[in-house]
C-alpha cells in the first residue's frame, strides 16, 4: 500500500458517563456508558434489538446528541468541534449503503472531496487509489450503482467513506444484508485492509461471531443502552461477566474460543513425520476448532500439522488428548466472580 492510501491512523475514543434519552421515554436508550477504544481498535457493538447500539454510534458523529456526560475524540469533545469537521474525520458505512444511483461510482467516491473542494484530478486520482484499495477493477469508475452486485456496492461504500482518510470509521452493520460467502470474503478483506490502515473502528453487527472475528474488542449492550461488558473476545468467551452475557455468547463458547487459537500454537514440534502415514493433516494456520472437527471426521486420535506454503511438510503433530485439555483449558468459568467492566 502507498503512503497515500492513508496517512491518518485512527486516534481514541472515550465514552465518559454517557447517558441518552430520547424524548418522550421513561427509560434511556444509553445509560451511563464509559467505554475507552483505544486508538487503531475495532470495538464492536453487540446487543439486543433496541439495545442502543446505533444510538451509540450516532452520539460519535453527532447524528444524535446525548443529554449528559462526554465522548472524546483523540481527547477532543465531540461538541468542542465544529460539526462539519466533525464529520469530515469520521467515515460512516451503513448497511443500506447509500449510494447516489443517479452518479457514477468515481462520482459517488468524490462526494466528500469535491465537498471540500478537491480539484478533479485529485478527486479521480483518490478514486483509481479507492478502488484498488477495496479491490474493485478500475473500470467500475464509470459504472452505475445498479450496475454492481451487493458485495461490490458495500466495497464501494467503504471506498467512499475512506475518501478523506478519516481517523474513525463508524460502521453500521456494515456487512449485515450479504450473502454468507460474501460476507466472510468481505469480512477477510477488511480486516486485512485495517491491519494496513490502522483506523479506530466502531463496528455494530447483530451478529456474535461476527463480533469475535472483526472485533479487537466487544462491548455487549443489554436492554436499555448498559453496558454488560467489555472486553476482548478471548475474555467475553473465556470470563463471561454473568449469565446474560453467557446467553449472548452462546453456549458454544468454549468451542467459539478454540477458534481463537491456531494448531501452530499447539504443536509439538517434532521437524519430522512420525505420525502414521494415514493420519489427517491440517495447516499451522487452521484454527484449533478445525483440527478438532477434521479429527472427529476421521476418527484417528492424531493429526499432523503441515507449513501453511508447503503442505508437504509436516512440522508436528497434535493429539486428540492435547485438543481436549485445551478445550478444558480454555474452557469457560462459570460466570462468578467476574467483574463486569467498569466495576474493576
Ligand atoms: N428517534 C427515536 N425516538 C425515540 N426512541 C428511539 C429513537 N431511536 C431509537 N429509539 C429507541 O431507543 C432504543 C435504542 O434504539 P437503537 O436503534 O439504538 O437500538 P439498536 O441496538 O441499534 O437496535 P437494532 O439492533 O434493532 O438496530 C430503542 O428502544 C428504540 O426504540
Amino acid at each position: 500500500m502507498t503512503e497515500a492510501h492513508s496517512q491518518r491512523p485512527g486516534v481514541e475514543i472515550e465514552f465518559r458517563s454517557v447517558t441518552k434519552k430520547y424524548p418522550g421515554q421513561d427509560t434511556p436508550a444509553i445509560d451511563n456508558l464509559s467505554l475507552t477504544v483505544p486508538a487503531g481498535d475495532i470495538c464492536c457493538l453487540v446487543g439486543p434489538s433496541g439495545g442502543g447500539k446505533t444510538t451509540a454510534m450516532k452520539l460519535i458523529n453527532r447524528l444524535i446528541d446525548f443529554n449528559e456526560g462526554e465522548i472524546l475524540i483523540g481527547g477532543n469533545g465531540v461538541r468542542d468541534v465544529d460539526i462539519t469537521t466533525l464529520r469530515r474525520d469520521i467515515g460512516y458505512v451503513i448497511q443500506q449503503v447509500g449510494l447516489f444511483p443517479h452518479m457514477t461510482i468515481e462520482s459517488n467516491i468524490g462526494v466528500v472531496p469535491r465537498l471540500l473542494g478537491w480539484s478533479a484530478d485529485r478527486i479521480k486520482a483518490r478514486a483509481v487509489e479507492l478502488l484498488d484499495l477495496v479491490r474493485l477493477d478500475q473500470n467500475f469508475a464509470k459504472r452505475y450503482p445498479s450496475q454492481l452486485s451487493g458485495g461490490q456496492q458495500q466495497r464501494v461504500g467503504l471506498a467512499r467513506a475512506l475518501a478523506v482518510d478519516p481517523p474513525v470509521m463508524l460502521m453500521d452493520e456494515p456487512f449485515g444484508a450479504l450473502d454468507p460467502i460474501t460476507r466472510n470474503e468481505i469480512q477477510d478483506e477488511f480486516l486485512k485492509l485495517q491491519s494496513e490502515i490502522a483506523k479506530t473502528v466502531i463496528f455494530v453487527t447483530h451478529d456474535i461471531d461476527e463480533a469475535i472475528k472483526m472485533g479487537d474488542k466487544i462491548a455487549v449492550l443489554r436492554q436499555g443502552g448498559v453496558l454488560a461488558q467489555y472486553g476482548t473476545a478471548d475474555e467475553l468467551l473465556g470470563s463471561p461477566a454473568d449469565e446474560y452475557v453467557a446467553d449472548f455468547v452462546g453456549a458454544d463458547r468454549g468451542l467459539k474460543r478454540l477458534s481463537l487459537r491456531l494448531m501452530r500454537d499447539l504443536v509439538e514440534v517434532t521437524g519430522t513425520d512420525n505420525a502414521p502415514s494415514d493420519a489427517p493433516t491440517v495447516k499451522g494456520s487452521a484454527t484449533l476448532r478445525t483440527g478438532l472437527s477434521v479429527l472427529f471426521a476421521s476418527g484417528s486420535r492424531i493429526l499432523k500439522v503441515t507449513h501453511d506454503d508447503d503442505t508437504a511438510t509436516v512440522i508436528g503433530t497434535v493429539t486428540l488428548d492435547q485438543l481436549q485439555d485445551a478445550v478444558y483449558e480454555t474452557s469457560p468459568k462459570a460466570p462468578t466472580d467476574v467483574v463486569v467492566a467498569g466495576e474493576a
